[in-house]
């Protein structure tokens, strides 16, 4: 199915993407109404709920996380030695201009994946011109060919796989530049294929109940808002919980984004409350609101992995209290432009939640999108959606074949 086709499905945009024959969007029985979000956040957890708190996630010392997002450098932050009440009143994460948004043309979003992905490109197809070329594929140019795949990201796992399925139908004969181009990018769409899946939402669960979670700065925060926007232009109703609530600026960036998306924030009452307990508000108030999808955002960065681990976990726990079925989906969001660092993170963080699917951003840029590929092959995780840069037209789900032929610099 073309990526446009699965677009249209996420979007439900019928004025520019014919409607989806079988839509992913499980509707609730009564029709989507404007949402109708509380004056006030819902009323005070009951008492068994609240976790006792600041002791155990103390707000002050913010340090550098256990695991690192290298790409976190270049990104614009609150400065984590300022005191989370300053802080508060500092400017959020580049939130994108909205009148920039609406003149994007539709193509960008290929142009953007297919430039994001040219650094990876670059390093397949120059191999390939000087590894293949008028040549057979012996046994020489095949273990070139797997370097060369792994110098590209891909993975030792998913090179070795591309290097056998070449091995048996392509060893022994001369072949040519584009011969190889579309045979790997055939082997990586092989690859791909099991794990491009879009989210499928179940507004009926009332809400359905997204927990976002990666490294600081991956991008959770721009992807819940992407995600709201998108729900809400289906007519569904969306609220978001502001669950980082040690960053100052991931609230108020968030905070924008509800204003600009109409998308209900809860947000917490002060820098450092309970997370756990917010997200709980956030499910009841929801409930009550009878809201279709409840995206709930955490911190990524805590005083290290431990602290992180149990800060993650009390959240899902303090949400099973509300209802035992939630969260319905747990995404782990991915910085591609981390290269395999994104590998250790899913196994980090595997072992802290039960993780269901994967949105990889920042495939625009200076992307190493052959990790892609990697992460497929190693978790089989489903990768929802990917990020082409930080507007909410800018995610869209993850298209195997589309993918595979712009990694070796094929046209669609
Ligand atoms: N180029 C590009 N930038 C992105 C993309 N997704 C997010 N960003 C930017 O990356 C930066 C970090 O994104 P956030 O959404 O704040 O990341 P986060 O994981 O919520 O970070 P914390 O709030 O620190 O935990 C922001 O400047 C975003 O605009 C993408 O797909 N492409």
């Amino acid at each position: 199915m073309a990526l446009r086709d699965l677009w249209g499905k996420l979007t439900g945009r019928a004025s520019d993407i014919p409607p989806p024959s079988t839509p992913e969007i499980v509707p609730p029985p009564e029709p989507p109404a404007e949402p109708t979000p509380p004056a006030e956040l819902p009323p005070p957890t009951p008492e068994p709920v609240r976790e006792p708190p600041p002791q155990e996630i103390p707000p002050e010392p913010v340090r550098e996380p256990e695991i690192p997002n290298p790409a976190r450098a270049e990104l614009p932050v609150a400065p984590v030695a300022e005191p989370l009440e300053t802080a508060f009143e500092a400017p959020p994460a580049a939130v994108p201009d909205e009148a920039a948004e609406e003149d994007a043309p539709k193509a960008g979003f290929f142009a953007r994946l297919k430039a994001g992905l040219s650094r990876s490109t670059a390093k397949l197809t120059d191999a390939i011109g000087s590894v293949f070329l008028k040549r057979k594929l012996d046994d020489a140019a095949l273990e070139e060919l797997e370097e060369m795949l792994i110098g590209a990201d891909l993975g030792v796992a998913a090179a070795g796989r591309i290097v056998e399925g070449f091995r048996r139908t392509k060893f022994g004969r001369e072949v040519t530049d584009e011969e190889v181009k579309t045979a790997l990018a055939d082997e990586i769409a092989a690859i791909l294929a099991p794990v491009a899946r879009p989210l499928t939402i179940h507004a009926g669960h009332a809400p359905h109940v997204v927990l976002v979670v990666g490294v600081n700065g991956t991008g959770k925060t721009t992807t819940i808002a992407k995600l709201a926007e998108q729900y809400r232009a289906q007519g569904l109703k969306v609220w978001m919980v502001a669950g980082d609530t040690f960053r100052a600026a991931a609230v108020e960036q968030l905070q924008i984004w509800g204003e600009r998306t109409g998308a209900h924030v809860v947000a917490p009452a002060k820098m450092g409350a309970d997370a756990a307990g917010l997200a709980f508000d956030g499910l009841k108030g929801a409930k009550e609101a009878g809201i279709d999808v409840l995206l709930v955002d955490t911190a990524g960065r805590l005083h290290n992995k431990t602290a992180l681990m149990e800060e993650l976990r009390k959240v899902v726990r303090v949400l099973k209290r509300g209802d035992d079925a939630v969260p319905h989906t747990t995404l782990l969001v991915l910085d591609a432009t981390t290269g395999q660092n994104a590998v250790s993170q899913v196994k980090v963080f595997k072992e802290m939640v039960d993780i269901t699917g994967l949105v990889v951003t920042k495939l625009d840029g200076s992307a190493k999108g052959g990790v892609v590929v990697a992460l497929a092959q190693e978790f089989g995780l489903p990768v929802h959606a990917v990020g082409v840069g930080e507007k909410a037209a800018d995610m869209r789900p993850f298209e195997a074949r589309d993918f595979a032929r712009s990694l070796v610099g094929l046209e669609g």
